[in-house]
């Protein structure tokens, strides 16, 4: 049987803006059908909730201080090794069909006389993978932006300077003018292209045919999509599938705002923030949001049955999965970047067709779950070996099969907020706009470098609406949770040549090696051999 790993990614989706994970009104039967064939992962965190970051931590499995690209735009240095470094030797073909976010590291490979032109300079500036088709999102014209999609549309005969921008994320007026999708006034138009010519489609259509190319040879295909990430717009009829009537209730209160952290005051400063305070723009860009969901279910129904129909479903462990969340307005925020459930939790439904993880089949599962968890798991489905000191994350697949293992007590994600404008406006240093998050199922800890922690009780309050950071009587938890996060950074990250276990076996055969450090003179040396040669050091 071949082993194929079919790794799906959408991008900004909501752990909770599924069917299965409880929406009351969104649909989405296909990604509840993946659920039911799998297990769903209930409490599953990014490594940092942002795209860059948080996707180099997927590819690479190490934390965000382990792999150094803080930020969307910080390229990911020559040498972290990535999914197909780890991949390819196991004999899976490992390629992208989406997005990645990777910028390269073109500094380094200079460095080391690699040409980014170079078969070599080309998959470490696509981190890893072999390039299907690669499309990052809708980027303005003057930036570069790596897409096939645009040729794509190019070749439909889509004109214009920018066609991703101007047709299929733009819609049209009354008087055939384009309305930009950049505007979240106009969430609730169509788009200017028709579905099947919109990036879901296209995305899924381009992944069937890698499957197709691949034939029997085993993969692991990146099958990435850039929704339901802003532009905040879809094509008919999934523009008014949805209604003001269908969002869900604001989460936030009016204490969040009486005496905010001052990260959470800067963060509330954002346009991006006060712009979803009103109540306008989530009843208009909330169902465009959903529309863009409903989308990528129709096209995972359409690749799960392509997957039926060639049986390979039978042999492909599939992932579906989000790279951070949405805050759509909650906690006073928009987008992501803090680490309330809305942002730093993600959707993770994994299906592993093998027998053993009947034990599972159509379960929700609890254990605290990583971004970094993936690559390993990826790893021991190929049938490759563990490697802790430089994958930081654990294979679920023991969780899967129901075996019971030993599992970690605390999520840990990070962010560096020295990008933005809640840097100028508290004046921090870049190098202190730092934040470590530390959950431990219950208690959600926030370090913020320079300032006092946040600290949330999600069993008390699960809608984490109440700040606990500043209450000396959770003095003491702050300072429990401080203590791991301070153990993890002590940990080694980046000793990533040699394993403890090789450290291990090393021994103790320095003498026998005719390294004799300490001794007086020979018959020291002769009685230290003729008992086997512990030099004593
Ligand atoms: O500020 N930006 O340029 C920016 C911010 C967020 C963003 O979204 S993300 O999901 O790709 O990180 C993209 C671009």
């Amino acid at each position: 049987m071949a082993r194929n790993i079919l790794f799906i990614m959408c991008d900004q989706l909501r752990f909770d803006y599924l069917g299965c994970a409880g929406h009351p009104h969104l649909k989405t039967p296909h990604i509840d059908a993946l659920a039911a064939r799998g297990a769903r992962f209930d409490r599953a965190y990014v490594q940092s909730p942002i795209c860059g970051p948080s996707r180099m931590s997927f590819y690479t499995g190490r934390y965000t201080r382990s792999h150094g690209s803080t930020w969307n735009g910080i390229p990911l240095r020559v040498g972290e090794m990535t999914m197909g470094d780890h991949l390819g030797p196991l004999g899976l073909r490992t390629a992208l069909c989406g997005k990645t976010h990777m910028v390269p590291d073109i500094a380094g490979m200079s460095r080391l006389g690699i040409d980014p032109g170079s078969g070599i300079g080309n998959r470490l500036a696509e981190c890893g993978f072999e390039v299907w088709d690669r499309l990052d999102g809708l980027h303005p014209a003057p930036l570069p932006r790596p897409s096939h999609y645009e040729d794509h549309l190019r070749g439909l005969g889509f004109g214009g300077p920018n066609p991703w921008e101007q047709w299929a994320n733009s819609a049209e007026g009354d008087d055939g003018e384009i309305l930009s999708g950049w505007l979240m006034e106009n969430a609730d138009k169509p788009a200017r292209v028709d579905e099947a010519e919109s990036e879901t489609p296209y995305t899924t259509t381009r992944a069937i045919e890698f499957i197709e190319d691949a034939g029997d040879a085993p993969w692991c295909l990146h099958l990435s999509y850039i929704k339901p990430h802003w532009p905040y717009i879809v094509p008919a009829p999934y523009h008014d599938m949805y209604g003001p009537e269908h969002i869900q209730p604001l989460v936030r209160s009016e204490a969040e705002r009486a005496d905010p952290h001052p990260l959470h005051a800067a963060y509330m400063g954002h346009r991006f923030s006060q712009v979803f305070a009103r109540e306008e723009v989530r009843e208009r860009v909330i169902p465009a949001y959903m529309g863009l969901i409903a989308q990528i279910d129709d096209q995972i129904g359409r690749l799960m049955a392509y997957l039926d129909e060639t049986g390979l479903s039978k042999e492909t462990l599939i992932v579906f999965t989000s790279d951070h969340g949405d805050y759509l307005g909650d906690h006073w925020l928009g987008e992501k970047e803090l680490f309330h459930d809305p942002s730093a939790r993600i959707p993770l439904i994994v299906v592993d067709p093998s027998p053993e993880a009947d034990a599972t089949r159509g379960q929700v599962l609890t254990p605290l779950a990583e971004a970094i968890d993936l690559l390993p798991t990826f790893v021991d489905w190929a049938g490759g070996e563990a490697r802790p000191h430089i994958l930081e994350g654990r294979s679920l697949l023991p969780l899967l099969r129901g075996q019971d293992v030993p599992w970690r007590n605390v999520a840990i994600s990070e962010y560096d907020y020295s990008l933005r404008g809640a840097r100028r406006s508290l004046n921090q240093p870049v190098a202190d706009c730092r934040l470590v998050m530390v959950f431990d199922g219950r208690w959600k800890f926030i370090h913020a470098e320079g300032f006092r922690p946040m600290l949330y009780d999600l069993e008390a309050d699960p809608q984490e609406l109440c700040d606990l950071g500043a209450d000396p009587a959770h003095a003491g938890e702050c300072a429990r949770l401080e203590a791991i996060m301070n153990r993890w950074a002590r940990g080694h990250h980046s000793r990533v040549t040699v394993s403890d276990a090789e450290i291990e076996a090393v021994g103790d055969g320095d003498l026998r090696a005719g390294i004799a450090i300490g001794f007086w003179d020979q018959a020291e040396i002769d009685a230290a051999m003729d008992a086997g040669g512990d030099s004593g050091n």
